[in-house]
């Protein structure tokens, strides 16, 4: 399906929370925007395991749009099995057309390997050399049942809990793959950890769309309370608002 075009004012609107605008800082660590699309009652689908669309068309462009700004797009593999998403980049400047290389490079972070490769829509737009195939981020390498020849399978640290550090798991993904720009699209597990980590998040872009999904939906609400935010902007589309911001430390 092809995309609605860009509106105009979101390039200048979104440039302070892109990769770009932090070109020149030398850190070890990866940029980091956490992204994602929530109803007015802070739901991001209408339930486990149901694929949901929030983004009007002119958002859902923004998102490619930010997909075309990343070296890679994570989620976790709660989203990967619920939603069997693309994650590649449908958007290109003008006068080009969008191709594998202009796409991110999918992360999933699956410590128990349950999501599969094979017969995904990963796959399928892999094979038409619309897409990047996958770096996998498992626990223990050796516990992987079925590996896939095209994706990558990279092992990190965890707690006794089964855990990741998002910090080291940032670092080993740039130095294990050079990826300089990562877009964490989600699920809630995901977001809910990572709204409480300044020190990983440099960027938070969240679509707001005029819609309620009710209690049985996933829910985005950090566990550790408040957290407050700061270089904060919204852009106003036609029905859904973008908030811009970057976390706050204190
Ligand atoms: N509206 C939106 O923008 C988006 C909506 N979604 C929705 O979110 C839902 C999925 O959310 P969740 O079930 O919460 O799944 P999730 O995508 O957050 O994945 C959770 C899984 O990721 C792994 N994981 C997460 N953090 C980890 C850590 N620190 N260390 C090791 N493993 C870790 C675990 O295996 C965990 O079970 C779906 O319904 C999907 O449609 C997902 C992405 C974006
Ligand atoms: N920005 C945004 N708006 C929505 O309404 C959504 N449901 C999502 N979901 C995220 O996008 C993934 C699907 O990607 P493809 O279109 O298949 O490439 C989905 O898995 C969520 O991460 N995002």
């Amino acid at each position: 399906m092809s995309l609605v075009p860009l509106k105009d004012d979101l390039p200048s609107f979104l440039y302070q929370y892109l990769p770009a605008a932090a070109a020149g800082n030398a850190s070890q660590k990866p940029f980091v925007t956490l992204t994602y699309a929530q109803s007015l009652d802070s739901r991001i689908s209408k339930g486990k395991g149901l694929r949901t669309t929030i983004s009007h068309p002119e958002t859902k462009t923004m998102t490619h749009y930010l997909r075309y700004k990343h070296d890679a797009i994570m989620i976790g593999c709660g989203t990967a099995l619920a939603d069997d998403p693309g994650l590649n980049c449908k958007w290109a400047p003008a006068g080009k057309t969008s191709s594998t290389s202009s796409s991110p490079r999918p992360v999933i972070i699956d410590p128990q390997g349950k999501w599969d490769f094979e017969g995904s829509k990963m796959q399928q737009l892999f094979r038409e050399d619309a897409g990047k195939p996958p770096v996998i981020v498992v626990r223990d390498l050796g516990s992987i049942l079925k590996r896939h020849p095209d994706a990558t399978y990279v092992s990190a640290p965890s707690s006794p809990a089964g855990r990741f550090d998002w910090l080291t798991l940032m670092l080993l993904l740039k130095s294990e793959f050079g990826f300089e720009s990562i877009m964490v699209e989600g699920g809630a597990l995901v977001i809910n950890q990572l709204l409480s980590r300044p020190d990983v998040v440099d960027s938070l872009i969240v679509t707001v769309g005029a819609k309620y999904l009710g209690s049985e939906g996933v829910e985005v609400s950090p566990p550790v309370g408040e957290v407050n935010l700061r270089n904060v902007q919204w852009w106003r589309g036609t029905v859904d608002t973008v908030m811009g911001a970057k976390l706050d430390s204190r």
